[in-house]
């Protein structure tokens, strides 16, 4: 293999002799080689390799630099590479085992003990009796609380601590009961074993050995916890070298600080060193130009541009104008090499799945999942829906793997309100064989009229259509019925609740303009199988779940600005009855991070699929980049890219530019050029 030569920018870090650093590094811009040749050259000249510690963010990024290091180093003895968890482990071992702390046991979400401990914190919280609480309450519960594991803050912090002066009491309660019962279970939490090392590393000298080099990795989103643990770990003669992207931190609401990266390192570690990796080799200067022309539009001061090495490819980026994915889906399947579907949303991902399946086109979500639709309520909503209007029953599901899914998803999709603890009962009672669901219904629901009426009107459609009926107008006779309204209804966050919503607008749309029949759509829901594993299909993934990964091909889906970043809903839309999810300027900052994150996972294509919009047309015609002052139909984010004008000055880039052309263009793009410029490469 063809040896690289490092770019000046990673020989400054590799040759890093003393003091402290911050290295503020572009999507792509060769961290993982930059930071293996460091390490490697600490060992050739002689540091020990026990006296070396390297953190990653998660196990596969663990794996892959230590595998990464043993061939650099030619070697299986190389240097400690841990993520916070497992150096979080290894310090509260020690800690039990001088006595310093008591013994206690991991619990893992997936532990049955879990679910208990947070439905009892939850009902002691919220004052409820054991009936069932809705999942999405639990994960707001668990959101909070591990807002508050991010800080370290006790239940009696949080009461003081003006920051969280809006949460609900009944939180607070929650989290009170919830350190209670892992108290008194002698139990702790992933987040524990962080809070309990980095005040052992506070207060126990010698816990672990003294490290005379760390460097951390994706410093962007440590939170304060994390940061506390790096302080007490570093000694005097601690060289510690952190490594992120502020641009790429999208986990500020789960309690990542972007400020650490932004200023708080180089007040904590004094005498810090800042160096730049500004030079990507992933893509090509139309996408370094977009990317850089979106992000500009954050408070953070741009120190450095993202700048295209000259061995990337010519990613060429395009605009599909298009409000249905079943158009633009099956063209995009033909790309070359890899292919990913990003997406803001979940409901956007339910509308590629069904779009894909319908043209035959495999997939598998990123994290190896053959398919998210029967999770999703408002699916569950639809397939009973239209099995009920079809054959009046729904003895088709009685074997299918998704039945409880689905009729947990119809039941809590509908409009049904169900007397206290009555929704597990109304739940296995439709689920058992030969089950009179209208008995149990009736059994578990409010008598009042409304609820009676929802039931008539179901019992009413059964039975009602036919197979070849188009699915379209299946479920415009579900939707009078009442029985759609409910959609997102029960959800407490608003956001999620939208999700749902938005999921039914999506599949009414796909069916409206597909024409598939009622029982097509049902096959395509209930039987289409995945591909088993050994093919390389299509990956689904949300814009925060593609954070560290490239395609050749990425196609980002969903892109209306009234979902992405959302906020202020436009004047128009009546489609839905979304309700207002009011966004300030710091989130609507992060949203565009996340935009940014999503669009540089792109190696040779980006197709941005956005819904059509003549504002943005205006835009595109006139070269510009501006925000648009009233909220656009598609996402501001893409007005913001400044496709035209970065295309033709990419093309002048690679055509060799005279000086005329130069000076034609904006201050920003002369910027670019000066930067690659003095990147000599
Ligand atoms: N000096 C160089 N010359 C040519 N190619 C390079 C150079 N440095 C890195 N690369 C290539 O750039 C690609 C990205 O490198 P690497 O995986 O180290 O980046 P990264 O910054 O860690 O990426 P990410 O942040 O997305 O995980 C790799 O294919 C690597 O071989």
């Amino acid at each position: 293999m063809k040896k690289k030569s490092l770019t000046w920018e990673q020989a400054k870090i590799v040759s890093h002799e003393h003091s402290h650093a911050l290295i503020k590094a572009v999507p792509g811009s060769g961290k993982t080689t930059t930071l293996v040749k460091r390490v490697e050259r600490l060992v050739k000249a002689g540091v020990d390799r026990r006296s070396i510690l390297i953190l990653q963010y998660n196990k596969s990024a663990q794996l892959s630099f230590k595998n990464k290091l043993k061939i650099a180093l030619n070697s299986d003895d190389v240097p400690e590479v841990r993520t916070f968890h497992s150096l979080a482990f290894e310090i509260v071992r020690r800690g039990e085992k001088q006595k310093i702390i008591k013994r206690k046991t991991l619990l893992r979400p997936e532990d049955p003990r879990y679910s208990n401990l947070i439905n009892e914190a939850y009902q002691a919280g919220f004052d409820q009796g054991s009936g069932y609480i809705p999942i999405n309450d639990i994960e707001d519960l668990e959101l909070f609380i591990s807002r508050c594991r991010a800080k370290a803050v006790s239940p009696q912090d949080v009461m003081a601590d003006p920051i969280f002066a809006d949460e609900k009491p009944e939180y607070i309660r929650a989290f009170t009961r919830y350190c209670e019962l892992l108290e008194e279970n002698r139990l702790r939490t992933f987040d524990e074993y962080l809070i309990e090392s980095a005040s052992l590393l506070r207060s126990t000298q010698q816990i672990i050995e003294n490290f005379r080099h760390i460097i951390i990795d994706e410093y962007q989103d440590v939170n304060l916890v994390q940061h506390e643990m790096i302080r007490f770990l570093a000694t005097e003669e601690t060289s510690v070298m952190a490594v992120g992207d502020l641009n790429q931190c999208i986990y500020e609401w789960r309690g990542a600080r972007p400020d650490f990266i932004g200023g708080l390192f180089e007040r904590h570690f004094k005498q810090t060193t800042v160096f730049h990796l500004s030079c990507t080799f992933r893509f090509g200067h139309t996408l370094s130009l977009m990317a850089n022309s979106v992000i500009k539009r954050n408070s953070t001061k741009l120190e450095r541009l993202c700048v295209s090495h000259p061995s990337t490819p010519k990613t060429e980026v395009t605009l599909r104008f298009d409000n249905c994915l079943s158009k633009v889906l099956p063209s995009i399947s033909e790309f070359d090499g890899s292919i990913a579907i990003l997406s803001r949303t979940n409901a956007s991902l339910a509308e590629a799945e069904i779009a894909l399946r319908l043209a035959g086109v495999p997939y598998c979500y990123l994290d190896g999942k053959s398919s998210a639709l029967a999770k999703r309520r408002e699916v569950g909503v639809l397939v009973v829906g239209v099995l009920l209007c079809l054959y009046g029953n729904l003895n088709e599901l009685v074997s299918h793997p998704d039945k409880r899914a689905l009729i947990f998803g119809f039941l809590w999709g509908a409009d049904f309100r169900f007397e206290k603890g009555k929704f597990n009962e109304a739940l296995n009672g439709i689920m058992a064989r030969d089950a009179d669901m209208w008995a149990v219904l009736e059994g578990s629901i409010s008598a009042s009229s409304e609820q009676k009426e929802l039931v008539r009107a179901l019992i009413n459609l059964c039975d009602k259509e036919r197979e070849e009926t188009p699915a379209a107008e299946v479920l415009a006779h579900l939707k009078l019925s009442g029985l759609i309204d409910g959609v997102g209804a029960g959800t407490a966050i608003r956001t999620r609740s939208n999700d749902e919503k938005r999921g039914v607008v999506r599949i009414e749309d796909l069916l409206a303009s597909s024409k598939i029949d009622a029982r097509t759509f049902l096959d395509l829901i209930l039987y289409t199988e995945q591909p088993s594993e050994g093919s390389d299909p299509l990956v689904l993934s949300t814009l925060h779940g593609s954070k560290g990964m490239e395609w050749d091909n990425v196609v980002v889906i969903g892109l209306e600005d009234e979902e992405f970043p959302g906020g202020k809903l436009r004047d128009d839309f009546k489609a839905i009855e979304l309700e207002y999810e009011p966004i300030t300027e710091d989130e609507i900052q992060e949203e565009r991070r996340l935009f940014y994150v999503g669009i540089t996972r792109a190696k040779r294509r980006l197709t941005l699929v956005v819904p059509e919009d003549e504002g943005l047309n205006r835009w595109l015609n006139n070269s510009w980049d501006s925000t648009p002052r009233k909220p656009p139909i598609a996402t501001r984010f893409v007005y913001e890219a400044g496709l035209t004008a970065s295309t033709s000055t990419s093309k002048v880039i690679y055509e060799c530019i005279t000086p005329a052309q130069q000076s034609g263009m904006s201050g920003f793009h002369q910027w670019y050029l000066k930067d690659l410029r003095r990147l000599k490469v």
